[in-house]
């Protein structure tokens, strides 16, 4: 990243951070090998939108080897890196996010999941990059999959690959993200502020499966609007209901609003599954979850939510457009 000097205020976004950072321990877990996993994903996914999962049989070595490919291609050369961008929407991208004025403490990878990307990807090990990126992926369709599946059944709905079904498809629309956000070290100093590396905002698709290293930042925010800290555990996943979801539960589910905040002392690595339902899908609410309800929502196709979205900035309430006005 060449910009990482002393990051002026006109450039990056600042939040005040009137307490100290403290981690939440209220953050749902589930333990997919329990029997209650359905119950308690569903449970969460009504209460926070977010979930922590373990015991997910996801093996830690081949993650861990990623992240240190990972770590490798953003410490390459600036003029390397840029090889495989811009980020347009997919490639290597350097603090803007999106195309409309986000900026943020990161640089990143955008890739597509279902066909090989053609930017150049340069350094030592790049085929062991490729190969481990590849296994990964498979591996985070396979436990979306899952998770989606218990979630079904946990609504009590058929079939039970009502959702699972759209991550399935061979035209899926899910998309992978690398994130490095480097330390800050201004950051450590000049403490009362906090550095925005990943604005707030909502994920458009169904789930989002997250996994980082060991450094904090990530935050969700709550029903009341407060911001919690996620304590980070680099041997579990995290889930985020995305707005597909929420409008597919008709509101049952609410899309988890989230951020991250640079880090002062370590930098932070993320990989991230967008679950995306195929461009032609109509997203709308389950007439198995609507029992005489009305929906909420207008209908549309993930082709036109995704244009939107790329029209919209980061902290958008995006679904706002798609909104019914119930009748009085
Ligand atoms: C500012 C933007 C980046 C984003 C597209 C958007 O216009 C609004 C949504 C953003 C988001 C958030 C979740 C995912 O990281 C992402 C890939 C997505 O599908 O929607 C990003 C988009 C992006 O970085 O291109
Ligand atoms: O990097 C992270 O930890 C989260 C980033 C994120 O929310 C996103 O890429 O949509
Ligand atoms: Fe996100």
């Amino acid at each position: 990243m060449v910009l990482l000097s002393k990051p002026s205020s006109e450039q990056y976004t600042y939040v005040r951070n009137n307490m100290p950072i403290t981690f939440s321990s209220s953050i749902p877990l589930v333990d997919l090998s329990k029997p209650d996993a359905n119950s308690l994903i569903v449970k969460a996914c009504e209460d926070f939108g977010f979930f922590k999962v373990i015991n997910h049989g996801i093996p830690l070595e081949p993650m861990s080897q990623l992240e240190s490919q990972a770590f490798k291609f953003f410490s390459l050369p600036q003029s390397e890196k840029d090889k495989a961008g811009p980020a347009n929407p997919f490639g290597y991208g350097n603090k803007r996010i999106g195309l409309n004025g986000d900026v943020g403490w990161i640089e990143y990878l955008l890739l597509t999941t279902n066909q090989e990307h053609n930017f150049s990807l340069h350094g030592n090990d790049i085929n062991k990059f490729r190969c481990l990126l590849k296994d990964y992926k498979s591996a985070m369709r396979k436990m979306a999959c899952e998770i989606l599946d218990l979630m079904a059944e946990g609504l009590k709905i058929q079939p039970k690959n009502v959702f699972s079904k759209l991550v399935m498809d061979k035209e899926s629309d899910s998309v992978f993200r690398v994130n490095h956000y480097p330390a800050c070290p201004e950051l450590a100093i000049n403490s009362g502020e906090n550095l925005i590396g990943f604005g707030e905002h909502t994920d458009p698709q169904i789930i989002s499966i997250l996994r980082s290293n060991n450094t904090s930042g990530f935050q969700i925010s709550l029903r009341d609007g407060s911001w919690i800290s996620v304590p980070p555990d680099h041997s579990s996943f995290f889930i985020n209901v995305g707005d597909s979801l929420q409008v597919m539960t008709n509101g049952r589910f609410k899309s988890v609003r989230h951020r991250v905040l640079a880090n002062g002392i370590d930098p932070r690595l993320s990989m991230i599954y967008f679950c995306g339902p195929p461009l032609s899908e109509k997203i709308a609410p389950l007439p198995s979850l609507m029992k005489g309800k009305e929906s909420l929502y207008k209908e549309f196709t993930w082709f036109e939510y995704k244009n939107s979205t790329y029209g919209s900035r980061l902290a958008d309430n995006r679904l706002g457009n798609y909104e019914r006005i119930a009748a009085s």
